[in-house]
């Protein structure tokens, strides 16, 4: 068992890590951290617990620690839920202090030595933690991509035997995207809200890093060129997106391609029976219905039709979150690099 702890244990995307190792048959949750408002008090005191499953009891008298390594200094490797600006520095510091970070912040994403990873799309760019390595720090950094990228690539994934070069998508995406208190009830209800910074910019770049090629030390962009429009709208959990790609085959080619689909990786426990599942109804993917699919690690594709055009959808706090950066973390002990 390796000891984990997570920073920004109390927020959206941390009570999710805390839900998903709290009973890990890899990782030993060992430490939680939160900010000075939180940090010596029990979690089951200062957490205010949002998610639907039971809030895991065992870990309600852990003591929150401080986000520094020194308070969490049995463990091999941290999550990162921390908002972007802070998690910046911390981030680099534990990496400096020898601790693997996986991290769901966007701080690090584009940097070219960190690996920006979804398992079942570029694995092999983990091979970027060797660089960091080589540049002396003794721990790393490996990133999961934002939420709505996630649901994007993993979409195109099985595609990528066909040729491509021109991806628009308009999604709607779910108010828990912004974390707990990020869109007020007055704000979403009866509404939807055509703006979300930075998501665009984020669909935009990331997507090209995700699905470019490791070429020795750096990743060489996708060629190909994404054009995003990113909308709030009122649903809890769930982002869901309309596609279009200049994929010229047929529809029952493209249809079978996801049927057929393999990812590159097996064996992890998080990792879903299914990366993608096609839906049959004409009327699905729904986040209602469809977002829990693989335990919130499915990413649902279906409207497959002339275009060529499909709509995608996946849990933004699961899928897109805590459990992206969950797979990463096996796939890297798997591959021995902690
Ligand atoms: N929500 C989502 O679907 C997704 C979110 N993300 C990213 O994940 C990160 C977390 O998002 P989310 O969970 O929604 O955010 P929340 O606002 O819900 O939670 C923030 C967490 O960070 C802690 N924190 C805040 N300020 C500080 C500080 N100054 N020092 C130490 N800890 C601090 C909070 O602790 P305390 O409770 O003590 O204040 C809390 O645990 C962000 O970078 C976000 O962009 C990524 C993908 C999807
Ligand atoms: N911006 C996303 C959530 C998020 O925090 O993304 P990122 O991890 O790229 O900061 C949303 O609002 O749905």
């Amino acid at each position: 068992m390796i000891n984990v702890g997570v920073l920004g244990a109390t927020g959206a995307v941390g009570q999710r890590f805390v839900e998903l190792l709290s009973d890990h048959p890899w990782f030993n949750l060992t430490t939680l951290a939160a900010s000075e408002r939180s940090a010596g008090k029990p979690y089951g005191k200062v957490v205010n617990w949002r998610l639907e499953t039971p809030f895991p009891e065992k870990i309600a008298k852990l003591k929150v620690t401080a986000i520094t390594p020194s308070a969490m200094k049995d463990v091999d490797l941290v999550f990162s839920a921390l908002p972007a600006e802070i998690a910046q520095d911390v981030e680099n510091t534990f990496a400096d202090a020898g601790i693997a970070v996986c991290s769901n912040a966007s701080s690090h994403r584009m940097e070219p030595n960190v690996p920006l990873v979804v398992p079942e799309v570029n694995p092999e760019h983990l091979g970027l933690i060797d660089v960091q390595r080589d540049a002396g720090r003794d721990g790393f950094i490996v990133t999961n991509p934002n939420c709505s990228t996630i649901m994007l690539v993993s979409a195109l994934a099985p595609l990528r035997k066909f040729k491509f070069s021109d991806i628009r998508v308009a999604t709607m995406q779910a108010i828990s995207g912004a974390g707990f208190a990020g869109v007020a009830a007055m704000s979403i209800y009866d509404n939807i809200i055509p703006y979300i910074g930075k998501e665009e910019e984020k669909m935009e770049t990331e997507t090209l890093k995700i699905m470019g090629t490791l070429k020795g030390k750096k990743v060489v962009n996708a060629p190909f060129q994404v054009s995003a429009s990113c909308h709030r709208v009122p649903v809890i959990d769930g982002h869901t997106m309309a596609v279009w790609v200049d994929i010229k085959e047929p529809v029952e080619t493209v249809k079978k391609a996801y049927a057929d689909y393999k990812p590159p990786i097996k064996g992890l426990p998080t990792q879903p029976a299914e990366s993608v599942h096609l839906c049959a109804e004409e009327d699905r993917p729904q986040p209602r219905l469809d977002r829990m699919r693989g335990h919130g690690m499915t990413v649902s594709v279906g409207r497959v039709r002339e275009g060529l055009r499909f709509v995608a959808m996946g849990h933004n706090t699961i899928r897109g979150a805590a459990g992206a950066s969950v797979l990463n973390a096996e796939l890297i002990s798997k591959k021995k690099y902690l």
